[in-house]
């Protein structure tokens, strides 16, 4: 029977039905738009292959960094990705690591996540590799103050003794210099951090640190561990052997951060302790060094280690593949050494500004091959070379989605400044692929100082850029003051890695007292 109440409360489900049915259509619509919208303005890239995306054209590369650079050619200054469900996207030109690196730099400035190193082996907690919250901010906050233009000149002093002690034992045994200047490399570190002794006395520190560094370059490899790829198979039991390795990894991380740090503490107290950032940041907050103090202190002093070593240590071994590759530049930058200082002297710090053609031949070896913190890592194990960390920009990961230039950036997309597309553009008559100090010294030339490239962008450049361009300068001009470094046959090949320098017996230059 017809009832008018009935017919009103069918009539409004009606309408409800309506608008819900309406809502979910506009819904749909807005999403299927907004899923082309992005499809269509997402970076371009090489196409990618269905479920698999990106995943072979990453595998079958040689040379990451010289196909990234191609690509700009064929796709622009900002090249997109997708592989194993991730979004990668390639910064090729110094305009977007500018426009997107520094000026939006709350947006890229997080860090891709490796499960088992940063969560299972703890190294999250690090400045290199920790996403950019508060705790970050303080570490930033604690290096600036130990890092700035005036700390770093209370350095001065022990940084050429440190070199010098260099030259010695690369003169007591020369064929072993790769292994006295990896030694030297962390000592710098290690002394200026902690304030230890300049002598090999600290040697099982060194072997230590080494030793875990080598323990998370391998495992900073996405794909090294399948927890990598599924973040869940973090909570499976303990005894499973990805979780031992793990422990294990951690327990050496514990001892790399926390035994040269308590020992800065004893020396404290036995009024012994010597002129270092760890005394630095001690005697700044020694009445209130809580809990979360003392493990920012811990990771900040740990972290410098830890980016610090790897790149001197690295950038040495390109400078004497250099010199030894372009004898006349080496004996230009000798020439002016005498003339300046006098034959036979060392160089001080304090001497960098009275040596042009030696500051440009700095900038020219960060330029010929860019070097960065943690020079093997590589960012994922599908590129089945482990340098890719030489030549790129250390990546970064995105905190929220962004546009740019009308083109689309996901939000978690990994970022890579392909810093070598920069190191190797054409500067007028120099050939960006021949060592040439003279394009920073000669008006006319195009070339970009590496000083605004090589130690990053915007909230994550590198903290310890003066410390480390002083690094640099002072073993570079000690070594040409002492050494001529020449190829030690005619049959000499020059490694393919800058790492590989001197590892094999045949690849080894020699170094002779000049
Ligand atoms: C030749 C020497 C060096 C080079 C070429 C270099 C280069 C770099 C680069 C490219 C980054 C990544 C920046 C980014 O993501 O934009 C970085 C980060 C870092 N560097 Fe250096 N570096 C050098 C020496 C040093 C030294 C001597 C120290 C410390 C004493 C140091 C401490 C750090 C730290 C702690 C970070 C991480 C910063 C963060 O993620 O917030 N570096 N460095």
């Amino acid at each position: 029977m017809f009832s008018p109440l009935s017919f009103a409360i069918e009539a409004e489900n009606r309408m409800h039905l309506l608008v819900a049915a309406a809502c979910a259509a506009i819904a749909m619509l807005t999403g299927l738009r907004l899923f082309f919208i992005r499809r269509n303005t997402f970076p371009p890239g090489p196409r990618p292959q269905p479920l698999i995306g990106n995943a072979l054209d990453l595998l079958n590369m040689e040379n990451p960094w010289e196909k990234f650079t191609e690509w700009k050619e064929q796709y622009g200054d900002v090249v997109g990705l997708r592989a194993l469900g991730t979004d990668i996207i390639i910064l090729n030109s110094m305009q977007a690591f500018k426009d997107l690196l520094d000026k939006r730099s709350s947006k890229y400035s997080h860090r891709p996540v490796f499960t088992v190193v940063c969560k299972l082996m703890k190294m999250g907690e690090s400045m290199p590799l920790r996403d950019q919250d508060q705790e970050w901010r303080e570490m930033r906050k604690l290096s600036h103050t130990a890092l700035g233009p005036t700390p770093v000149k209370q350095y001065y002093r022990m940084q050429e003794d440190m070199a010098a002690i260099f030259a010695r034992e690369v003169m007591d045994d020369p064929a072993n210099y790769r292994n006295a200047l990896r030694a030297a490399s962390s000592r710098f570190i290690l002394s200026i951090t902690y304030g230890m002794s300049v002598r090999a006395a600290d040697n099982k520190y060194i072997n230590h640190a080494e030793h875990t560094m080598d323990i998370i370059r391998q495992s900073i490899v996405l794909g090294a561990y399948l927890c990598d790829l599924m973040p869940w198979m973090q909570y499976l039991p303990s005894w499973l052997p990805f979780q031992r390795r793990a422990a294990a990894g951690r327990k050496m991380v514990d001892i790399m951060i926390t035994k040269p740090f308590e020992r800065v503490k004893q020396d404290i107290t036995e009024g012994k302790a010597r002129p270092s950032i760890a005394l630095d940041i001690f005697s700044g907050n020694q009445d209130e060094l809580s809990q979360q103090m003392y493990g920012r202190a811990l990771w900040t002093t740990a972290s410098m280690y830890a980016a610090g070593a790897e790149s001197t240590f690295a950038t040495i071994l390109t400078f004497i593949l250099a010199m030894v590759l372009w004898p006349e530049k080496q004996s230009r930058a000798q020439q002016e050494l005498d003339a300046v200082l006098g034959y036979g002297q060392l160089p001080a710090v304090s001497d960098r500004e009275r040596l042009p053609y030696i500051e440009a031949v700095m900038k020219e070896t960060m330029r010929w091959n860019p070097m960065l913190p943690l020079g093997k890592i590589s960012l994922t194990g599908f590129f089945h070379s482990a340098k890719l960390y030489l030549h790129l920009g250390f990546p970064r990961r995105t905190s929220q989605a962004d546009e740019y230039n009308g083109l689309h950036i996901p939000a978690g997309a990994i970022v890579i400044p392909n810093v070598w597309a920069i190191a190797r553009e054409h500067n007028g008559v120099y050939s960006p692929h021949e060592f040439h100090p003279e394009r920073f010294l000669d008006a006319t030339s195009t070339a970009t100082d590496p000083g605004t490239w090589a130690f990053g962008f915007g909230r994550r450049i590198c903290p310890g850029k003066l410390l480390g361009e002083n690094n640099i300068f002072i073993m570079m001009s000690t070594l040409l003051a002492a050494f001529e470094m020449s190829a030690p046959d005619e049959k000499f090949v020059p490694p393919k890695f800058i790492a590989d320098l001197g590892r094999y017996a045949s690849s080894l230059p020699s170094l002779v007292l000049y």
